[in-house]
């Protein structure tokens, strides 16, 4: 098993890593807490809900099972989850438990953060991605016009990573998961990123895994330690996201995974980098690798450059209504730049032709 301790603002917390960790919860649970909420999706709990469960007697635990995908993220499913915890008895002494990928992570915690204005909670992932949605403290739901934009800045008291349960994960949500860990990687040392970028999704031996997850969550935890409430340095970990979020919100929550959107989102933001700093940095390596491991790069024929314009006027990084993007000065060198909206749309239109024509190649 490997830890790493994380230092937010309001407590320390300890990030485990490792096998069968799912089974010995209740081994790392050190308060007397006194009811339980476990979260989890439909997916997850057909095959690894009752892991959990066994450990607590029925009485005290209340299961919530959402459906999978990114549109639980909700307004109405945050609601009614509130009202199944009252109605349970959830106090302030409570606990929810968060087994699951991102969705759960950053849905049950958003609720942790509200009930009774804030409880306990406990990341519980199963996702390749959710490495980097367990760690850091962001809790939110979407809203219709844009993602997380109802949320908060909460931690866990723990996270808790079972790595056998990443043996069950479709090939799509791997690509998912690894889009995060190749940005943790571009913000860190072009050997971090040389690493990652000899992974095929297809064949990840185990010990890669671990190792790349490892490497993946030790860069976000020393920024988010660094930075917790998105103050400056923090903004990096949105890289790619700019153009990202407003793909998934544009295409309808759950048409992509959040990982593809964010893989083309990276390369967006290599394509700008190298016409805004006029260099080459990584964007043939980039493209190639998204190419070999299926990123649906061709989803660009279906995307409208003015509607992601107008999705992307709602990211969280604007000031005074103008867009920032994260661009990459060289490897392990971050900036952030304003844009007006012509600009980017300009971006995206030649961005969009030049990913066309290398798809018919
Ligand atoms: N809070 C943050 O800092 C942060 C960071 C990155 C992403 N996110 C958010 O995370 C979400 C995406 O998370 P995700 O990619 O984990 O998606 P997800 O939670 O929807 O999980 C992906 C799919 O995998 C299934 N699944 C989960 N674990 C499984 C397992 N072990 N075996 C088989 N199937 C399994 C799920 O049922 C789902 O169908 C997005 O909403 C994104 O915005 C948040
Ligand atoms: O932890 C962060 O900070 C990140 O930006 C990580 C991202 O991968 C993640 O998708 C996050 O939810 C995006 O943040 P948002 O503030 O743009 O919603
Ligand atoms: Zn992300």
């Amino acid at each position: 098993m490997r830890t790493i301790d994380v230092q937010a603002s309001s407590h320390d917390y300890s990030i485990h890593i490792g096998s069968g960790l799912r089974l010995a919860l209740k081994s790392y649970i050190s308060m007397d807490y006194s009811k339980i909420l476990i979260m989890t999706d439909e997916n997850v709990a057909n095959i690894y809900l009752d892991d959990v469960l066994g450990q607590f007697s029925e009485k005290e635990i209340l299961k919530v099972i959402i459906p999978a995908g990114e549109s639980s993220k909700s307004i109405e499913i945050f609601y009614s989850t509130h009202t199944k915890a009252i109605e349970f008895g959830l106090d302030r002494s409570s606990l929810i438990i968060a087994l699951g990928g991102g969705v759960v992570g950053d849905l049950a915690g958003f609720i942790a953060s509200t009930y009774m204005r804030g409880i306990d909670y406990i990341q519980m992932p199963t996702t390749i991605l959710a490495h980097d949605s367990s760690v850091g403290g962001k809790v939110a739901i979407n809203h219709e016009l844009g993602k997380n934009l109802i949320g908060s800045f909460y931690p866990p008291k723990l996270v808790l990573y079972d790595i056998d349960t990443l043996h069950t994960l479709p090939t799509r949500e791997i690509r998912s998961g690894y889009a995060e860990i190749i940005k943790e990687a571009m913000l860190a040392k072009q050997s971090n990123l040389n690493e990652i970028l000899s992974t095929t999704i297809s064949d990840i031996p185990n010990e890669k895994l671990m190792q790349d997850l490892e490497l993946g969550i030790k860069i976000k935890a020393a920024i988010v330690e660094e930075d917790e409430k998105e103050r400056g340095t923090r903004k990096h970990l949105n890289l790619g996201h700019t153009l990202g979020h407003a793909i998934e919100a544009v295409l309808g929550y759950g048409k992509i995974t959040h990982g593809e959107a964010v893989g083309i989102g990276l390369l967006f933001a290599v394509y700008v980098s190298e016409k805004y700093f006029s260099k080459k940095i990584l964007f043939s390596q980039l493209l190639s690798w998204l190419k070999k491991n299926h990123y649906p790069l061709n989803i660009v024929n279906s995307l409208t450059p003015t509607a992601l314009v107008d999705k992307m006027k709602t990211d969280k990084k604007n000031v005074h209504n103008k867009i920032h993007m994260v661009l990459l000065e060289a490897i392990g060198q971050p900036t952030v730049h304003s844009f007006e909206d012509n600009k980017i749309l300009d971006y995206i239109q030649s961005f969009f032709d030049m990913v066309k024509e290398e798809m018919m190649n």
